[in-house]
Formats: C-alpha cells, structure tokens, sequence
C-alpha cells in the first residue's frame, strides 16, 4: 500500500521552462554581485571551498564566478552551485521578483493527497532551500505545509539507486511504500531499482517516454496504487 509520494520538480510539479528560463538566468544575472556582497559570510566560503575542491584550483571571486555560470550553462546538479543559486533565488523570491511555478493541478492533488493522509515528500536537484522557496512562493500560496521533508543532492544524485535507498531509510518505510513521480526515464529506472513504485509524467512533447513506468500527463491521471 503506497503511504508516501516523493516528488521530483522540474517538468513534474513545475514547468521546465521556469526552471531553465526564469530561474537559471536569474542566478547567472546575480552572481557576481551575490559573491560581492556576501564575501565575508560563512555559508558563501563553504561553498567557495567545494567549488575549489571539484576545480581542483584556488579561485578568485571573479574566477568563481566564471565556474558558476559555466555549471549554470551546462546545467551541473552540483551542491555547491545548487545552494548558492538557491541562496540568490531567496533574495529573488523575497523581494518579489520571482514566483514560484506550479502547474495548477498540483496544489489540487497535493492537497488531495495529503487530506488522504500520504506524507509527502520532495526530491529534487535544487537545494532543500530552493525546493522551499519554490513551493512557498506560489500563485497558489504557501504549500510547504503539506511536505513532510526534502531531499537533494546532499542524499546522492538521480540517477543513483543508493540515493533512493537513502531516502527511504531517511523517510523509514519500505521502499514499496513510496511512488516516485517524475519526468526522468533515468531517475524513475533508479527509483524502481530501489524498489519504489512509478510514474512518469509526460507533461510536454519534449519528454521522452520511458513505457516501462506508469504514464500521466498531469496529476489528474495518476492512480496512486492502494
Ligand atoms: C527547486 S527549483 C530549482 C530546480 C533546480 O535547480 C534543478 O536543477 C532541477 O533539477 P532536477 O534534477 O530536479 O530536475
Ligand atoms: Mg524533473
């Protein structure tokens, strides 16, 4: 019986073209100034140090900077890259010039779900504070409030059957216990490797389908296995 629904993001919950056309260049426009301005913090040198670990290099602020947008570019799931946009996109989200999307089914469904008393649960490439932000911030309101946690790259990437073996230790249930809904053939392959259920949403013609997993094209269509 499926007690929990972990959830991936982009192209799922939320549009990829908001992620990749609004968020993305909202970062990449900020950076520089971001790194500037938050020199001296703490949470910034940590990730200065990582960024420095994975180039193999001491870098200069600009030097950083370059790196960042060149992840950015090439759209790295890379934690440090992931926090700091997610640190630039509060600064968006608070001040009003960013609104996180959502399709409109999934408040309802969300809603739904969690009236029927399934936890759930978030897993997805952008930090936990990017994932907050994102579902805190919508034309819908405040949705944080139905997810009982998150998960990033902190966990593992993806692509990784030990990632989802993670969470559900993390989450403690059976794996069989939770469906993993999202618009990656590769994340949902990893997720029924770890013995999750699946189901891939297929919400525009750029997706590629991957048949072996349950198909909807929005919330509306997922049957959630008893
Ligand atoms: C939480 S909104 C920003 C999503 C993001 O930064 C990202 O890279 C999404 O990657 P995913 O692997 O979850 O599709
Ligand atoms: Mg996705």
């Amino acid at each position: 019986m499926i007690k929990v629904i972990l959830t991936d993001i982009e192209g799922t919950t939320s549009s990829i073209d908001f992620v990749h056309q609004t968020l993305f260049p909202y970062a990449k426009a900020h950076m520089r100034s971001f790194l500037r301005e938050n020199a001296d913090s703490e949470e910034l040198q940590q990730q200065l140090f990582e960024i420095e670990r994975i180039e193999q290099d001491a870098l200069s602020l600009d030097a950083a900077a370059d790196v960042l947008e060149r992840w950015i570019a090439e759209d790295r799931k890379v934690t440090p890259l992931k926090a700091l946009q997610g640190m630039i996109w509060r600064q968006g989200y608070e001040a009003g010039e960013l609104k996180g999307h959502v399709y409109a089914d999934t408040p309802e469904y969300l809603r739904q779900w969690h009236a029927q008393g399934l936890k759930l649960y978030v897993y997805s490439s952008g930090s936990v504070e990017a994932q907050k932000l994102i579902f805190g911030y919508t034309a819908y309101g405040d949705l944080t409030k139905l997810f009982s946690g998150y998960f990033d790259t902190r966990v593992g990437g993806k692509r990784d059957v030990a990632s989802y073996q993670a969470i559900v230790k993390q989450i403690g249930v059976p794996a069989s216990e939770v469906l993993f809904l999202s618009d990656v053939g590769e994340e949902l392959d990893a997720a029924r490797a770890a013995g999750m259920a699946t189901v891939q949403l297929i919400r525009d013609a750029k997706a590629v389908s991957f048949p072996a997993h349950a198909q909807a094209s929005d919330f509306s269509k997922i049957v959630v296995p008893a």
